[in-house]
């Protein structure tokens, strides 16, 4: 019986091409992939199921530099970061909102932050 739904549904499945919902990260997930980004300094918001972190830079326009940066590579991604600027300061919350959680894109565009802070703080 079961075979015979999964073979009648299979086909439709090609044929929307729904795209394949990325799920919340797992537990194993979790250990390599957040861990390493809390030991740079992101914190868990257990509240959002998201990671936070605080960049300070010399100025406004190194901050404005670096959400600009984050920003065009966001919507590349479709994926968008909830955050915060005053002056030099950008707070950023990534979570993903389509479930709920941390999912892969959103260790996908932490890694990418980190490497243009990294850029930014290099000059
Ligand atoms: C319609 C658009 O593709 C979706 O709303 C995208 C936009 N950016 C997003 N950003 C984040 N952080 N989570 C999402 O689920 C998400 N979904």
């Amino acid at each position: 019986m079961l075979l015979r739904q999964l073979s009648t549904s299979f086909p439709r499945f090609i044929a929307t091409g729904a795209k394949k919902k990325m799920g919340k990260l797992t537990e194993a997930e979790r250990t390599n992939l957040i861990n390493p980004l809390i030991s740079k300094g992101w914190e868990m918001d257990d509240e959002r199921d998201a990671i936070v972190k605080e960049f300070n830079f010399k100025n406004f326009n190194e901050a404005f530099s670096f959400m600009t940066s984050i920003a065009l590579t966001a919507e590349k991604m479709d994926h968008h970061p909830e955050w915060f600027n005053v002056y030099s300061k950008v707070k950023i919350l990534l979570s993903s909102h389509d479930v709920s959680g941390l999912s892969s894109r959103d260790v996908k565009l932490a890694n990418f932050i980190e490497e243009v802070a990294s850029r930014i703080r290099q000059k």
